[in-house]
């Protein structure tokens, strides 16, 4: 199938800087700081072992460091992972195996965040494993993944940068991932971005948006930029407007203390969303260099206008704050519907329907581009619904194309159907990766492509940061609504508002093998 294809040679041009140089020879030491913790074992784990299955982290080269401050043997630590790469993509026959020995490949080392101890015996034990690959000092590659709060950073970057660099440079390197949420706003961010722009170069620093993995996220540039179809269509001149959905069928689910200091937009607006809506919006890059990319990302941001509270809903599932985590009198939003408009020529008068929810009836992720009406239409079809693109992210990753046809029979009647792209179907037998997965190659790679540069991240917190303040500050509250509903009312309210015709009486339901 096509699918290998057109990606290797994304990869491979924006590989290009890798190419003209010396092949990496270095041992390879993963470290996962935060082992302890929920993403680790969720995320992080099962994406290293998922590359390690296929052949991307060679036993020979890499190893495996967890690191964080609970007290836990390399067992203890082996055996709260097991679970999550078993009951991950284990189907092959040899799985059970698989497992144990890249568990094998996992040293576990306590240490706090913000003394040198920790983590000089971190650099011992990554040192001892160099030395016992015969790793040439200088050429050796250590990969620091920060599955922790943001808070630690500044405190890990200093330790990794006092303790765990390499000591002298041919060739090796040191890179780290860093989580969103990146900063509270634009001042918090910036200050974070200072403090490890202090101790790392740019180059150096992966800030990760998971979304930006996926595979349909990954698909965006190609799907416009490769397809005659959609370049003259993609515009104010026949886009009537533009929906980033994401829901979820779950509350906060036991991260509530987190989720509280964050809500709903920071959680998922201001990275996942706004990350899709540049992907969706961007002009087209000179190449596929990163910061070809990552240059017109960072001008659609700026070009998005203040956010107007007439365009902003917001709502809190009711019982959210019955996690005795949450405080009674909580503000934070669980839901969030949000307008964003691009001053530009090609956007100008759009609206991108920016809408993020937890506890609500579905979990999906999808990008419904919807058309304008046509202009002197004799069929009536305005009645029966518009033309939408929608680009299903997640789950059963699917493109259709909402559109009229005429009803088969006799009579000239008309109906909505579609034309349909359904991975399950189109590419069966084709393993999607997992987003994780695929970022984590990325940074071992050296590939910049799809994560966050510190002036897209500054572009993303300005949209922002107003409007958090005045819902910090309690100045906008949101509207209760039942788990397991479609949010508040009033969402659906503002979506109209905003331009958009819900096509009634038509489902797109996925095709099953
Ligand atoms: N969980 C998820 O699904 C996702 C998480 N993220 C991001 O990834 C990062 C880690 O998330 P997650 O694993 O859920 O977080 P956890 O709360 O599970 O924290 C990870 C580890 O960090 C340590 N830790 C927790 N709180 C503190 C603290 N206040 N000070 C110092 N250390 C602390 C703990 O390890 P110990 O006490 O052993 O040192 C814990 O096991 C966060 O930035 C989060 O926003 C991003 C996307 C999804
Ligand atoms: O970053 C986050 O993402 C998850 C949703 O990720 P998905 O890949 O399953 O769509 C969300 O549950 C979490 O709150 C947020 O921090």
């Amino acid at each position: 199938m096509g699918s290998g294809n057109w990606r290797s040679e994304l990869r491979s041009e924006s590989f290009a800087r890798e190419a003209e140089s010396e092949p990496e020879t270095g041992t390879l030491s993963i470290v996962v700081l935060g082992a302890s913790g929920d993403l680790a074992k969720k995320k992080t784990f099962p994406a290293l072992f998922n590359l390690y299955r296929q052949g991307f982290l060679q036993p020979s080269e890499v190893h495996i460091f967890g690191y964080a401050r609970t007290k836990i043997s390399d067992d203890e630590l082996r055996n709260r992972i097991r679970g999550y790469l078993i009951h991950g993509k284990g189907d092959s026959p040899e799985h059970p195996e698989a497992v144990s020995k890249f568990l094998q490949l996992i040293k576990y080392i306590s240490g706090s965040y913000d003394t040198e101890e920790g983590f000089r015996l971190l650099d011992k034990e990554i040192y001892a494993h160099e030395v016992s690959r015969n790793s040439l000092e200088g050429t050796s590659r250590r990969l620091f993944y920060l599955a922790l709060p943001p808070s630690v950073y500044p405190s890990v970057c200093k330790m990794i940068g006092t303790c765990c660099m390499n000591k002298s440079d041919l060739g090796g390197w040191t890179r780290i991932v860093v989580e969103k949420p990146f900063g509270k706003d634009l001042e918090t961010a910036e200050k974070l971005s200072t403090q490890i722009g202090q101790l790392f170069e740019e180059q150096q620093i992966y800030r990760i948006d998971h979304y930006l993995g996926k595979e349909l996220v990954q698909n965006l540039l190609v799907l416009r930029f490769a397809n005659r179809f959609f370049l003259p269509l993609w515009n104010r001149d026949n886009i009537d407007n533009v929906q980033i959905v994401f829901r979820e069928d779950f509350g906060t689910d036991g991260r509530g203390g987190y989720f509280d200091q964050y809500g709903i937009i920071r959680d998922i607006i201001q990275n996942h969303l706004l990350q899709v809506l540049c992907l969706v919006a961007m002009e087209k890059p000179i190449s596929l260099k990163p910061e070809h990319i990552r240059d017109e990302k960072v001008k659609v941001l700026q070009s998005v206008l203040e956010i107007k509270d007439e365009e902003v809903v917001l709502g809190q599932y009711e019982g959210y704050t019955d996690d005795e985590t949450v405080p009674d009198n909580s503000n934070t939003p669980t839901f969030a519907t949000v307008v964003l408009r691009i001053h530009n020529e090609r956007w100008e008068g759009v609206p991108f329907i920016l809408k993020a929810g937890k506890a609500l009836n579905s979990r999906k992720a999808e990008i419904r581009v919807q058309f304008k009406d046509v202009p002197g239409d004799i069929f009536k079809c305005k009645k029966q619904g518009r033309n939408e693109f929608v680009i299903r992210l997640q789950p059963l990753e699917a493109m259709y194309m909402k559109l009229t046809v005429k009803q088969p029979g006799l009579e000239m009647h008309t109906v909505q159907s579609e034309l349909d792209l359904s991975y399950m179907q189109r590419y069966q037998g084709v393993v999607i990766p997992e987003a994780c997965e695929r970022l984590i190659l990325d940074t071992i790679r050296g590939d910049q492509q799809h994560f966050v540069r510190r002036d897209e991240l500054k572009a993303a917190w300005e949209i922002f940061t107003p409007l958090l303040h005045r819902i910090d500050r309690g100045e906008l509250k949101p509207s209760p609504y039942k788990p397991g509903s479609r949010g508040p009312v009033e969402a659906d309210e503002l979506l109209e508002k905003a331009g958009y015709v819900q096509t009634h009486g038509y489902i797109w339901i996925p095709p099953t093998l």
